[in-house]
């Protein structure tokens, strides 16, 4: 069972600190998710924005180069003598040419950002191309770019107009040392200084190169990706985007990620979340920034010409965010063990608490069990004597209930009023010596008195008198057994009267009252004749049961406040108060005659034996004078030898 509990009661101190230190964690951790969230919208923002600016200047960049190719005096020139033949040999000599296409070649090979610049005539021959080595896209076969959108369309334009050949929709490849790659075609009209047309110039722009230094300007790390796609949904990067699978440019963003397409499609900037992951996205669309270059109108194949670029950076997760912050996660797990070894140390504790807190009350029990039936009294009284406390045990002497005594009586009303000085000084002692004794009565209920011991000690707590304890002692039963004693010291024990010693000490007592109230006292003793005969005739035994019956017949004769006394073997004292000489004398004679007459009954072997007997009595009076009895005793003796001398039987005044 204790077992079963100290399990319950880990499993609550486990359980309970963790829930509370969740509980408290989970608020702090939200806030702090909350703010990585806000903190992740602000970096996708920033991104989005520094790759949306490198884009935008690239590509305008890229336009202004195409449109101060298109004033080049030189190549104006140069298109004027192609579409004039006759002007060739006059005007242009080759190493002009060669001196016009190295500085052409010499532009485009320290431009990575473009792959070729071609000059066409007003036919869409081509009269001049840097770098030499660039091949022809797929869809440009031969020399003759008449069927092309970037020569028709351009040829179209006015000064300053360009023209942007699509991005994904109708692709433009082109090998480029080895690499095939995708190119976005920005062409011009060509006029000459009278303003008659001349030509296209067309500029290639590499788009590899292009999309890479987004990638740098955006600084994305590996878990951020960047998405291009223009406004039907085509993927405009040549790259591979991890979370999104393989792509590759012009795929369909529809098919690679519905989705995500879903969400650019349907608005020109915004965010969502999709699959944990945070996509920001806008739409930029190079012919409204042509503020940003020199270009007059910029068209392109498509009545829109925008790309949507987004930033995808993964939403924090739970995980993630432990992931990033170890040392979070190890005071999170410090917390937890501290807490949980908190309430493991509670849980025993308060385990062990409990197995001291019973065993406080077993022995508490015990005490009080001890206290309340112990064979002794205990109280305690506060300062003025009142009962502040007593055990049953007192209670029970005394014949009342707690009620009525604690808190309700002084102690003192319990004690007899001849007793309670001895009390009342004991009680001084305790509070001013912090111990005391005194032997008092207690008075019962119910008038009966209880002769006890208390000892009592003062209870200080913080130097001040608290209570006092007493332990009460009941001496009734040793007053008795005194009194037995003593009784018995002063009483013959064959015939159960008194003793000669008790005669004499009586007599003091009797003397002084006598003396006190004016009375006569009167002495009679008595001796049985011939006792010897009867013991040696009869036995001892005989002897002795004729002396219990010799006392019992003697006793019969006398008044209540006569003292019958045994003094010696066979000899007898009587004291009588409030006795004159005379009625002394009746009472000795009443005596004697009694004795004469009756039959006394004594036990032999198998049979009882009937004898008669006598007795001789002196008498005398106890003097106003005498103090003792010891003067009168000898006289009423003298008396009682006279009576025996006289022949026994008989009653002998002796009163001198
Ligand atoms: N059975 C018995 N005999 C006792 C007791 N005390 C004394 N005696 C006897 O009493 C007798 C007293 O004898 P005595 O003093 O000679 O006197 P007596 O025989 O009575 O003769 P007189 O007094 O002269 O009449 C002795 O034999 C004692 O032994 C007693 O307690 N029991």
């Amino acid at each position: 069972m204790p077992l079963r509990r100290l399990t319950t009661r880990l499993l609550l101190a486990v359980s309970v600190p963790l829930f509370l230190v969740t509980a408290m964690l989970l608020p702090v951790l939200h806030v702090h998710m909350e703010t990585r969230i806000n903190g992740l919208h602000t970096e996708a923002r920033a991104v989005l924005k520094a790759g949306q600016e490198a884009l935008t200047r690239d590509v305008n960049e890229s336009l202004n180069s195409v449109l101060a190719l298109a004033e080049m005096p030189a190549l104006r020139h140069y298109l004027a003598t192609h579409n004039t033949p006759t002007l060739i040999e006059q005007r242009y000599s080759l190493s002009e040419v060669t001196q016009l296409s190295h500085f052409l070649d010499t532009i485009i090979s320290h431009h990575p950002r473009y792959t070729k610049l071609v000059l066409i005539d007003n036919q869409g021959n081509e009269v001049l191309r840097a770098p030499q080595s660039v091949a022809p896209g797929a869809q440009v076969t031969g020399r003759r770019h008449q069927e092309m959108d970037y020569f028709t369309e351009a040829n179209k334009l006015l000064p300053r107009d360009l023209y942007l050949s699509s991005l994904g929709q109708d692709l433009h490849y082109e090998l480029v040392d080895g690499d095939t790659i995708p190119v976005v075609n920005v062409s011009t009209p060509v006029f000459d200084a009278a303003g008659r047309r001349q030509g296209v110039v067309l500029l290639s722009l590499n788009w590899s190169y292009l999309t890479g230094a987004l990638h740098q300007a955006m600084r994305l790390t590996h878990e951020g990706s960047a998405l291009l796609v223009n406004a039907q949904g085509q993927w405009l990067l040549n790259n591979t985007t991890l979370p999104l699978g393989a792509a590759h440019f012009g795929v369909a963003l529809a098919t690679l990620a519905p989705a995500h397409w879903q969400a650019m499609a349907q608005r020109h900037q915004g965010f969502a979340v999709i699959d944990h992951q945070l996509l920001y996205f806008q739409t930029e669309d190079i012919r409204t920034q042509r503020y940003r270059s020199l270009a007059g109108n910029i068209y392109s194949d498509h009545v829109y010409y925008p790309w949507k670029l987004g930033v995808l950076l993964p939403k924090p997760t739970w995980r993630s965010l432990i992931d990033e912050e170890t040392t979070v996660l190890w005071f999170l797990l410090l917390i937890y063990a501290v807490a949980v070894a908190f309430g493991v140390l509670w849980a025993i504790s308060s385990q062990r608490q409990r197995t001291l807190r019973r065993a406080a009350q077993r022995h508490a029990i015990e005490v009080s069990d001890l206290y309340e039936h112990a064979p002794c009294g205990y109280h305690s009284l506060d300062e003025s004597g009142r009962v502040v406390k007593m055990n049953r045990t007192e209670l029970a002497w005394l014949g009342y209930s707690a009620d009525e005594v604690i808190h309700r009586m002084a102690y003192r009303e319990l004690i007899t009023p001849d007793t309670r000085p001895a009390f009342d000084k004991a009680f001084r002692d305790v509070l001013e010596h912090k111990s005391g004794s005194a032997e008092c009565s207690l008075l019962t209920r119910h008038g009966e008195q209880r002769h006890v011991m208390i000892q009592a000690s003062a209870y200080h707590r913080n130097g001040r008198f608290v209570h006092s304890r007493a332990t009460v002692f009941d001496l009734t039963e040793r007053k008795q057994l005194e009194e037995k004693l003593r009784e018995q010291a002063m009483t013959d024990p064959l015939t159960g009267v008194y003793n000669r010693r008790y005669l004499q000490t009586q007599a003091a007592a009797e003397i002084a009252r006598s003396r006190r109230q004016h009375y006569a006292i009167a002495l009679i003793t008595i001796d049985i004749d011939h006792f010897k005969h009867i013991n040696d005739e009869y036995g001892h035994d005989a002897g002795d049961d004729v002396l219990q019956a010799f006392t019992n017949t003697v006793i019969q004769l006398l008044r209540q406040e006569d003292l019958l006394c045994r003094v010696g073997g066979e000899e007898f004292a009587i004291l009588l108060p409030n006795t004159p000489l005379a009625q002394a004398v009746q009472v000795a004679e009443r005596i004697r005659q009694t004795v004469q007459t009756a039959p006394f009954k004594v036990h032999e072997a198998r049979s009882e034996r009937t004898l008669w007997l006598t007795a001789s009595l002196g008498v005398t009076s106890v003097m106003a004078a005498e103090s003792t009895l010891k003067a009168a005793l000898k006289r009423a003796d003298i008396g009682l030898y006279r009576a025996k001398e006289q022949g026994r039987n008989r009653v002998v005044v002796n009163d001198v």
